[in-house]
This record gives structure tokens, sequence and C-alpha cells, in this order.
């Protein structure tokens, strides 16, 4: 998709298209958006990455807690965002076994009470092992809000380097 499409957009295209990048997070495209022109994909990228690194601790905290848990509630309840549920099926979370399954959950419940925010990982670059292996080593010291930005910008080139006309 050309940038000087992008850069073309109402606001109210720009979040409809863009707004869920960063799960549950449509103050974040809305705020970047006084920033076109954007040269291109990346600037786009940077901009989001500068907001979400520019907030207060109280903020970054509630960008994680707008992630769903991998394995959680909201995907046996259905109730996962498209992209979430694409991710999460991706990363094998939708097939596990109940032994899996009560692993998922009981090392995420330790995680969101050692540092009260979920465990967030872009699920699309790891397999189930390795988000076990993460979750069980993030345990003891955290980098959720790099995999944010790093689950953020798969969405947006998602997004990018797809035909706009079809999502709008
Ligand atoms: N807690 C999470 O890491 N959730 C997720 N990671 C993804 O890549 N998609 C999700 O829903």
């Amino acid at each position: 998709m050309d940038i000087n499409v992008v850069n073309a957009l109402t606001y109210e295209d720009f979040v409809k298209l863009f707004g869920n990048v960063v799960e549950k997070c449509p103050l974040i495209p809305a705020a970047i958006w006084s920033h076109r022109p954007f040269k291109d994909l990346a600037d786009i990228e940077a901009h989001i990455r500068k907001f979400i690194h520019s907030l207060p601790d109280s903020g970054k905290e509630g960008v994680l807690r707008c992630h769903p848990d991998l394995a959680g509630l909201d995907l046996q309840r259905g109730t996962l965002t498209r992209e979430s549920q694409e991710e999460q099926s991706q990363a094998g979370m939708t097939t596990l076994d109940s032994a899996e399954s009560l692993q998922m959950y009981s090392l995420n419940t330790d995680y969101k009470e050692r540092f009260g925010f979920p465990f967030v990982i872009c699920a699309r670059l790891n397999s189930k092992a390795d988000i076990v292996r993460q979750l069980s080593e993030r345990l003891k010291n955290d980098r959720a809000v790099e995999e944010v930005t790093t689950l953020c910008s798969l969405r947006l080139r998602n997004i990018v380097l797809s035909d706009i006309q079809t999502k709008l």
C-alpha cells in the first residue's frame, strides 16, 4: 500500500485501519495521526514506538493490561480480537492439551501476581514451547514492552503491505 494513500486518510479511516495495531489501544494510532505525512512504514512504526516508550510506567502497564492472556479466558470464551485470535492460534494456543492449558494458566497467574500485568509476547514469532520457556524465564525479569512494539510492527506491516481498499 502506497504511503501517500496512508497520508491521505481521514483521521476516522486512519483509526479504522490501524486502530488495533496495539491491542485495544486505538489511542495510540489516534495520537500519532498528528505526525503525518509519514515518510514510510518505518516512520509510522517509529512514532508508535516513541509514543509507547514516552508513556509513564503506569501507561506502559496499561498497554500491557489491554493484552489478553495467551490461552486465557478470552480464547476459551471466543472473545479475542481478530488479530489476537489469528496470532494465538498460529502459536498453537488453540490446540493445547489439558496439562498444557493448566501450565499456561498457572504461569500466567504467577506472572500477573508478580508484575501486576499480563505476560505479553509476540505470539507470531514464537512456538508453543518458546512461549512456555519465555514465560517461565520472564517470571524472573521482564521485557514486555519490547514485545508489544514487535507485535505492533507485525500487525502494522500486515495492514500496510496488504490492499488498503478491502479494509475500509
Ligand atoms: N499476552 C499476549 O502475549 N497476548 C498476545 N500476544 C500476541 O501476539 N497476540 C496476543 O493476543
